[in-house]
């Protein structure tokens, strides 16, 4: 990582700047403790170079390149706690404070990395034994320079303060008239999460507010163990209330609740630990459990806060009574400084060699994966290359092949439809000029033969049984309507019905339209008249009758089913054999007309069909 500048030469500057990104809600300013005697007794050694005033340089005990960290301020082990005081820009926050905003100072590390020293000095070592006061840690210095600033103000100003500690999710006040007891955690609208029933202490001097922070201190949870001989097990806050009256605005402070106005807090947060390192048990490994669970909690809060992508995303603030009561500062009108201190060498340093055999661990696994996923991924690739791309042009051919198929189907089913109508038209002639020839041969010669649908009509015809039971076939081969009844010629056989029932149409009688009924609309559903398959049947029948050879049907009209081979064989096969059908109908009646000629008209008598028309 780049570093601008000579350390030397940019520290002054750097401490009375403060951190770096004056524009940032929250600043980070890393400390890095001095080696304690049992650490150097012990002959470790630091593993942490701070490069220049910003860069934190970490060197991997078994060698390798180092690891640089950037931070708002870096401040070595040299530095005294009124360098790192004149560092963090603790005033800057103090005159944020001043104007109304919510400012918090926290320290965050391992467990005796040295948060409670840099905010609040050295512990007193002995009853009555005063800390001396260049080891005073910021609390001290801040307190004492906002007491300098607000004498020099000109509106008097109303300082107020509480402490608390958060000690296994439950909230106490260190400042409390009796013993300590859980207070509750409320929110409303306008105040947002507070404590309930939190003595909020006013004062005005100094030597006050020292006398309220030794008090907490004295009362804050305090517990010996392997990395620590006097290590907070609670997250403890003390928050000092600033409010600045003007002649215009005195503002109205009910009795227990804080002012309105701005708020420095300072926390000082218990240290995160393994509880294997730290040997804890029982009481120590619950609260070691409670410590991490709010810290892990307020991680989460900061990382959010910190994502531009996230700004406008929830912040999880009711994870725990610490996000909850630092949610104002953190996620409000607040800004954030925070005070992380180095881990001890020697811990950092067997950290670093788990660290990096859990990495090593972790990518040997990641490989494996690699591997395993990639083999899985070629043998898709392969599979669609073999599969799908292949039954992808499958398709595409035979799309193709479908298309030309269809296309040259359409050809031929008009081909088959223009033939179909040219025979029909020559069949209907035929029809005509079989019936003239039957009619000469029955009435004499000399007579027009009317049309069949043109003889007199005769209702009761009708309201006779259905006429398709009448093997006469007098069926109107123009219309395809039955004939009146009376058409039948004496003496006909009433033979076993040969017509399809459908030939009239399915329908009764009386329900049928009489013959001379005007033709219906092509495609009408209701036409009495539609030329359906049976129709065709009926045609079929009397060109068998009257060839008396088996007529095959060319094209059918209507196809009851798609036809399982091929149409475009359909009209083709079937037009040579109607046009020779027609070319026998034609030589058929021509014998047939030769012959009518020459013998008497017919009798009465039995006459089958076929004696209609003799064979050829
Ligand atoms: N900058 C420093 N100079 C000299 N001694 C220090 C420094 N920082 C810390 N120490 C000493 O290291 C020990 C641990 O410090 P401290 O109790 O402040 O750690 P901590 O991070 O608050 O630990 P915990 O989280 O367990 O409360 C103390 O004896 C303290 O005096």
């Amino acid at each position: 990582m780049e570093e601008r500048g000579s350390p030397d030469g940019d520290l002054a500057r750097s401490l009375e700047q403060g951190p770096e990104g004056p524009e940032t809600p929250i600043q980070v300013v890393l400390r890095v403790r001095p080696m304690s005697a049992a650490e150097l007794r012990r002959g470790q050694q630091s593993v942490l170079h701070c490069s220049g005033t910003r860069t934190l340089q970490v060197s991997p005990p078994g060698g390798g390149p180092e690891v640089a960290f950037r931070f708002g301020a870096v401040l070595d082990a040299a530095r005294t706690q009124e360098d790192v005081f004149r560092a963090c820009g603790v005033r800057r926050l103090g005159e944020l404070a001043l104007r109304g905003f919510s400012c918090t100072v926290f320290t965050f590390g391992q467990t005796g990395s040295g948060k409670t020293y840099t905010l609040t000095g050295p512990p007193p070592q002995g009853e009555g034994v005063p800390v001396p006061p260049s080891l005073a840690g910021i609390m001290q210095r801040t307190f004492a320079w906002l007491l300098d600033r607000v004498q020099h103000l000109g509106a008097p100003v109303t300082l107020r303060a509480s402490y608390l500690e958060i000690y296994n999710e439950q909230v106490r006040d260190l400042l409390s008239l009796g013993s300590p007891r859980p207070l509750p955690v409320r929110w409303n609208k306008t105040r947002g999460f507070y404590v309930e029933q939190l003595r909020v202490v006013e004062f005005g001097s100094l030597e006050a507010l020292m006398e309220l922070l030794q008090t907490g201190l004295s009362r804050r949870r305090n517990s010996a163990h392997t990395l620590n001989q006097a290590s907070s097990r609670s997250h403890a806050l003390l928050t000092l209330y600033i409010s600045r009256q003007t002649a215009q605005q005195m503002p109205s402070v009910d009795p227990g609740e804080p002012p309105v106005g701005g708020k420095l807090c300072f926390v000082d947060l218990a240290g995160s630990e393994k509880v294997a390192a730290t040997g804890s048990r029982g009481e120590l490994m619950l609260e070691a459990n409670s410590i991490n669970r709010s810290l892990l909690a307020l991680g989460h809060c900061i990382s959010l806060l910190l994502d531009p992508q996230r700004k406008q995303s929830h912040i999880p603030f009711r994870d725990s009574k610490l996000t909850k009561l630092l949610a104002d500062s953190l996620g409000g009108r607040g800004v954030t400084l925070m005070s992380p201190v180095a881990k001890q060498p020697q811990r950092l340093e067997t950290e670093m060699l788990q660290l990096q055999e859990e990495n090593r661990r972790l990518q040997f696994q990641l490989d494996q994966m690699d591997c395993k996923a990639s083999g899985l991924s070629g043998a898709r690739v392969a599979w669609a290359q073999r599969n799908l791309y292949g039954m992808l042009q499958e398709f595409m051919l035979e799309n193709e092949r479908l298309r030309k198929e269809k296309s040259q189907l359409q050809n031929s089913r008009d081909l088959a439809q223009n033939e179909q109508r040219i025979l029909a038209q020559q069949v209907h002639a035929l029809e005509r000029r079989l019936l003239s020839a039957c009619y000469h041969h029955q009435q004499g010669p000399g007579l027009t033969p009317p049309c069949p649908c043109l003889m007199a009509p005769a209702p009761p015809c009708h309201a006779l049984p259905p006429l398709y039971s009448c093997p006469c076939c007098h069926i109107c081969p123009l219309c395809r309507v039955p004939l009146a009844h009376w058409a039948c010629l004496p003496g006909e056989h009433h033979l076993p019905q040969v017509l399809d029932p459908e030939a009239s149409g399915g329908r009764p009688p009386s329900a049928r339209p009489p013959p001379w009924a005007p033709p219906c609309s092509p495609g009408s559903a209701k036409c009495p008249r539609e030329r359906s398959h049976s129709d065709w049947t009926q045609t079929r029948v009397l060109a068998e009758m009257l060839t008396e050879e088996e007529v095959v049907p060319s094209a059918p009209p209507l196809p009851v089913r798609p036809p399982k081979t091929s149409p475009g064989l359909r009209g083709g096969a079937g037009v040579p054999n109607l046009a020779q059908r027609l070319e026998a109908l034609r030589d058929q009646i021509g014998s047939s007309l030769r012959r009518g000629r020459s013998q008497p008209p017919c009798s009465e008598g039995a006459r089958s069909p076929g004696q209609v028309l003799p064979p050829h």
